[in-house]
């Protein structure tokens, strides 16, 4: 059984569409939610813990209907967002009395634990902390309240590496438990390169990638030639191009066959951030 299954989703603004989003979070894995501003994560997640009323499409959460058991479904997910602080005048120790009587196995001493582990004080106010810190105590909170699943809108953007790196060594013993599942969106690809275990790339509203993220790396490329050679390469060899100087560059979906039809040109791993780049720059899925 998936944590995590989004088929068809559909929303429509103004100005923008979500369409037919699918995809799958497993139990047990974390997986990352990316692309470029105004692509669509935010829209995706807000529908999946039902902040938002979809206009089509299916969402289960470990089995269930998410939007009819949205009610008892709230004790298995914890959702962390940019949004999710609470009043200024609260210290750590506040959002405790008020997460204990919301949250059923909301446990104080785990809380406590991670106060310790991000350094974060229990007497100081929301006000007088810091982004990352704000981030660290909405993590902390999230968690103490032992939840299944773990979704979170940006959790790294904004913050140092000493504190990302952090916050995903809590995501990391988080998963441990084959039962939990974490579903982040995330600019910073470096960070998702560390943790994920499924890349979902989002452009334009639709998902043209959804994959493990060590296929990608092991399979997709950066193939380099001059420009006088790039009209001889298939243009359906590759996702997208950069012309530079005197050469192209061409993201390549499968390195041993692309050495193999083309074996005089240069051809480099590629990173999430490239495939994301040149996705989003031009070239189909
Ligand atoms: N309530 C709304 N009314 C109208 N349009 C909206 C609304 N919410 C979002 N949009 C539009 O939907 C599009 C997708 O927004 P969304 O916040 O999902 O993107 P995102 O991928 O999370 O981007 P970012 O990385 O900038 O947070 C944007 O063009 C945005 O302007």
């Amino acid at each position: 059984m998936t944590a995590i299954r989004v088929e068809g989703l559909r929303k429509r603004y103004p100005r923008f569409e979500l369409q037919d989003v699918s995809f799958e979070v497993p139990r047990g894995g974390i997986v990352g939610l990316i692309g470029e501003n105004g692509a669509g994560k935010t829209t995706t997640i807000k529908a999946i813990v039902g902040a938002i009323r979809a206009d089509a499409g299916k969402i289960e959460i470990y089995g269930r209907d998410g939007a009819k058991h949205g009610k008892d479904l709230k004790q298995d997910i914890a959702v962390v967002t940019e949004e999710s602080f609470f009043h200024e005048e609260f210290a750590a120790k506040d959002v405790a009395h008020v997460m204990r009587r919301l949250y059923a196995r909301w446990d104080d001493a785990l809380y406590r634990q991670y106060l310790d582990r991000f350094h974060l004080p229990p007497d100081k106010r929301i006000k007088e902390l810091s982004k990352g810190m704000r981030m660290k105590l909405a993590i902390a909170t999230a968690l103490a309240h032992r939840p299944k699943l773990l979704i979170l809108d940006e959790p790294t953007s904004g913050l140092d590496p000493v504190v990302r790196s952090e916050i995903l060594d809590v995501f990391f013993d988080f998963i441990q438990d084959e039962e939990h599942a974490i579903l982040f969106s995330s600019h910073i690809t470096t960070d998702l390169e560390k943790i994920a275990d499924y890349i979902v790339f989002i452009h334009g509203g639709r998902v043209v990638l959804s994959r493990p993220k060590d296929e990608l790396l092991e399979q997709y490329g950066i193939m380099k030639c001059g420009l006088d050679e790039f009209p001889k390469v298939d243009a359906a060899d590759y996702a997208g191009f950069r012309r530079y100087g005197f050469g192209c560059e061409m993201l390549v979906r499968d390195r041993q066959a692309m050495r193999r039809k083309y074996p005089h040109l240069t051809i480099d791993p590629a990173s999430i951030e490239d495939i994301m780049l040149y996705y989003a720059r031009g070239g189909q899925a």
